[in-house]
């Protein structure tokens, strides 16, 4: 054993001499003095993986420097372009990668995140793909479907992932995730070969025990040591590589589907009306969130784990056969293969149909998810509905149905989990012992064995480890079953949900009226003329598409200076197509600029309906619709929407704090327009624009520096003036329980809206119920407002009373009736008269009732009376009678006496 005294010498040595030459040869000096070999394995693999961590730590500081460099570079660029915002404006988005650029707080500083730009070329071509996919395994040229593959793995399992691989995970060869992947399958090939390395050391460690030789078996440990570091590093090395390419395909797949699910051709409303005929493909728009969160993470995670759950095991199989080929023989290792194959053939046919099991659980488990967040949503209006006992016992039946699935999956888990449990860990093993004895027992010289009792413990531990290993390989591979089941079930979903989004995204989107092929995807449209390729391709034209008599027909002008419907059904989109419901039958009118029309109608008429169709979520079946460009033209919805984020936030939606400051907006503006529609004093209530009832800090005088640093995302001058811009949570984490829309009354919530419109001071605007829920004061001062900053307004209403701010009226009577008429002068005298002649008969009215409640009144008043009068008459009587006894009595007395 050497001393340290003798070692020290080497290490001062080692400290003092700088050539690396000088550095190597003591360096050999130290490897021959322990007795190890310079070149032997354990050495090299512990220095290259020294030297590979240096290296890539080394990496990883230069791109950090790199990154600090350009937004170093960046940020001084912005500074000579920030003398206007205009300017700065065109700096931001003249690379068209700005346009995809996200910066997100990190630990106080502000990470930049470039994304991709969308190539929406590639998702004409991905459709059609999916398009071809449906014809090929979906529906067979008779409309009959094919029969189903019934195989280890579906054939339709591995096209949809081979689809889904190549149009999202690893879209071309040269990407990032393909250096991954690589990184990982060299990773498990590296494993298996130190395992291979260290059973073979195992072995020799046992053999020098066996034979007491010391100075060996100290090297050995050594080499064991060694061995560890490069093992541990291949060991985390896989897990990390494993994690990150699930996140990477979870990320590639997210993008996709929501360039998809949130652009211009608005498919995240479209996806309500599409319709497949095979329920295999008919997506839930209940569950749609989970599907594109819980499932898709599912789907990645389960095909990055096949990876190491079957690439690892099948890696280690084909070593370790061909390893222990030289050991037991070619029929050993026949043998031993034949009996997994058999055994797997067995399992595979007791195994449950984990695939379905798996999609039923995630499909109750997302109604049951979707039931709770419906509850958040409306507590208020289940509270005061006293709703409490329904909706208890309405989630407990969900509940029920969740875990009753749940009861039968464990216990078909358990049938199979008891016959896999046998084989696997108990038959196997005990044929690797079998056969890593066999050798032994009947030794024969081509085995190698001889009749040295240290060599054969070293084969014997050597091949028993091989076997055993080679086993619990076969038995993860079989435990991996289950995976593939898990994954195909999850993929079915993931695809499910790309086809219905491509079905929408379509520009030729039918709404549910499917092609002759009865795929759902659109087919052999006549485009008609009025519509660009151009428009085809952001999303605009949809409607101008003919197909069938069921199909869309109707023509769309857009920039056109006024508002103009000709001959236009109101129908409600379905599979029926124009066949569908009709709300109403012909709307006829025409507006120009600076003409206020207000649409008159009962409850449920279809008014928000012709806003639908104006904004183009709902489809033009027939007729023509003139209408100004989209970006002149602005909605108030019904409800007004409100997001997770700042009192700014609320009025500046749909665009961030910092593309307000760079059209050249202050804070100063949307206090102005919180003032004008009488909302001055919410400032005063919340102390600043800043304030955000989800983190109910931001803006805080109070608030810990550190803690602001964190949410600072950018810095924005405007006119000289450098204004930090903090993330108020337009990520959309909620921290507190508040929200806007519970902080704000229904009133204020309108008004809010009101402040929006002033904002983004759009010529046209078209207003659903704007002030159902207005006092008639302010309802007169925000329409005043309106009227007096000039806008072109269309409004929406049940309340006649809303007729004096328009000049047109848009009567709804019914479907068949519509009246279109000017309100001039005349109009309004006529209205007036009317309107005062009702005011006056219902003042009558109430004199009436009034005077018929008297009457009543009178009436149980005289009833009492009379009734009074009876009982004073009936009381006189049994008076007399009473005094009359009273005197009978008197008499009989004096009689008496
Ligand atoms: N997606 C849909 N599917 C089926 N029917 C629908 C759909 N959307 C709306 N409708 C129906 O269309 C009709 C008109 O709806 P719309 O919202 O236009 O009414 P409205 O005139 O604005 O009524 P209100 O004054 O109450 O807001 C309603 O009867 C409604 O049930």
């Amino acid at each position: 054993m050497p001393s340290l005294s003798t070692l020290n010498p080497y290490m001062l040595t080692l400290r003092k001499r700088k050539s690396i030459s000088t550095l190597l040869i003591q360096y050999t000096k130290l490897l021959q003095f322990l007795g190890l070999e310079l070149y032997s394995k354990p050495v090299l693999l512990f220095l290259l993986t020294v030297l590979s961590t240096a290296s890539a730590i080394s990496t990883y500081y230069l791109f950090k420097f790199i990154s600090y460099a350009k937004e170093r570079i960046r940020k001084r660029k912005l500074k000579e372009y920030s003398s206007s915002s205009l300017d700065k404006w065109r700096f931001y988005h003249q690379d068209p990668k700005r346009l995809r650029t996200v910066f997100v707080p990190y630990k106080g500083r502000r990470l930049e995140v470039n994304l991709e730009p969308i190539n929406y070329d590639r998702y004409e071509h991905d459709r059609l793909v999916l398009k071809k996919y449906m014809k090929d395994y979906e529906k067979l040229p008779d409309g009959t479907k094919p029969a189903p593959v019934k195989s280890l793995v579906e054939s339709k399992f591995l096209t949809k992932i081979y689809i889904i691989w190549k149009m999202i995970l690893i879209p071309r060869v040269f990407h990032k995730n393909t250096y991954l992947l690589l990184a990982h399958i060299s990773f498990l090939i590296a494993r298996t070969w130190l395992t291979l390395l260290v059973t073979k050391l195992d072995g020799q460690i046992m053999k020098d025990l066996i034979g007491f030789n010391v100075k060996l078996f100290l090297r050995d440990m050594v080499y064991w040591f060694l061995f560890a570091v490069p093992a541990s590093y291949v060991n985390s090395g896989i897990k990390f590589l494993t994690k990150r390419l699930a996140l990477n395909f979870r990320t590639n797949l997210v993008r996709y589907c929501h360039d998809m699910y949130m652009n211009s051709r608005l498919v995240y409303y479209k996806l309500q009306f599409n319709k497949n005929e095979s329920p295999d493909y008919q997506l839930s728009y209940q569950t749609i969130d989970q599907n594109m969160t819980a499932d898709i993470q599912k789907f990645s995670d389960s095909l990055t784990s096949l990876f190491a759950n079957i690439g690892k095991p099948a890696i280690d199989l084909v070593f370790f056969a061909i390893y222990l080929r030289d050991n037991i023989g070619t029929p050993g290792i026949l043998a031993i293969l034949f009996n997994y194959l058999i055994t797997g053939i067995m399992l595979k046919h007791k195994s449950p149909n984990f695939n379905r099991l798996w999609k039923q659980r995630t499909h109750l488990e997302g109604i049951y998810y979707n039931y709770n967040l419906n509850l958040v949503n409306n507590c208020e209006e289940i509270s005061f509905y006293k709703g409490t006992k329904f909706e208890k016992s309405k989630v407990y039946r969900i509940f029920s149905d969740l875990t009753n699935h749940i009861v039968c999956e464990i216990q078909e888990r358990f049938n199979y989990q008891l016959f896999e449990d046998y084989v696997l860990k108990f038959t196997w093993p005990a044929f690797g012992y079998v056969f890593a004895g066999i050798p032994i027992l009947f030794e024969s010289p081509k085995s190698g064995y001889v009749h040295d009792e240290t060599s054969n413990m070293k084969s014997f531990v050597v091949n028993k480890r091989l076997i055993l290993s080679m086993a619990d390989a076969g038995s993860r591979m079989m435990y991996s079953i289950k995976n593939i089941n898990r994954l195909s079930g999850v993929t079915d979903i993931v695809f499910n949900l790309l086809v219905n989004l491509h079905q929408v995204h379509d520009a030729n989107f039918q709404y549910g009226v499917t092609n002759s092929q009865g795929n759902g995807f659109a087919s052999n449209f006549k485009i008609n003329s009025f519509v660009s390729h151009a428009q085809l391709s952001t999303g605009y034209g949809g409607n101008a598409i003919s197909n069938t008599s069921k199909g869309i027909d109707g023509t769309i002008q857009r920039s056109y200076p006024g508002l103009r419907m000709e001959k236009i059904p109101v129908i409600v989109p379905s599979l029926d197509g124009v066949d569908g419901q009709h709300l109403l039958n012909n709307l006829t009118f025409n507006i120009a600029k600076n003409q206020n029309l207000l649409i008159l109608g009962k409850n449920g008429i279809g008014k928000t309906a012709i806003v639908r169709i104006i904004s183009e979520l709902w489809p033009l079946y027939s007729g023509l619709l003139s209408k100004p460009a989209s970006s002149d033209i602005y909605y108030a919805s019904q409800r007004p929407y409100f997001i997770s984020g700042s009192l700014r936030d609320q009025i500046i939606y749909p665009l961030s704090q910092i593309q307000m400051l760079q059209k050249g907006f202050t804070d100063d503006d949307i206090i102005g327009y919180l003032n004008e529609v009488g909302l001055g004093y919410l400032l005063e209530r919340f102390g600043s624009l800043d304030y955000n009832p989800g983190i109910d800090t931001l803006g805080n005088e109070d608030e810990d520096e550190a803690k602001r640093k964190n949410r600072l995302i950018d810095e924005v001058v405007v006119n000289g003036v450098t204004i930090e811009v903090y993330d108020s949570n337009m990520g959309g984490l909620v921290e507190g329980k508040k929200t806007w829309f519970s902080l704000l009354s229904g009133g204020e919530r309108q008004k809010i809206a009101f402040a929006r419109i002033l904002f983004h001071h759009k010529p046209f605007v078209v207003m659903d119920e704007p002030t159902s829920a207005i006092s008639y004061d302010s309802e007169d001062m925000l329409f005043e407002l309106m009227r007096k900053k000039s806008f072109t307004f269309i409004t929406i209403t049940n309340r006649d009373s809303l007729i004096k701010y328009h000049d047109y009226l848009l009567d709804l009577v019914d479907a068949d009736h519509v009246k279109f008429s000017k309100i001039d002068e005349e109009y309004l005298k006529y209205f007036e008269s009317v309107d005062s002649e009702v005011k006056y008969l219902e003042v009558e009215l109430k004199k009436m009732q009034q005077l018929r409640q008297r009457k009543e009144q009178l009436q149980r008043l005289l009833n009492g009376y009379e009734d009074g009068a009876e009982d004073t008459i009936q009381d006189k009587r049994s008076m007399k009678r009473a005094k009359n006894s009273v005197n009978l009595a008197e008499q009989k007395r004096r009689l008496q006496k």
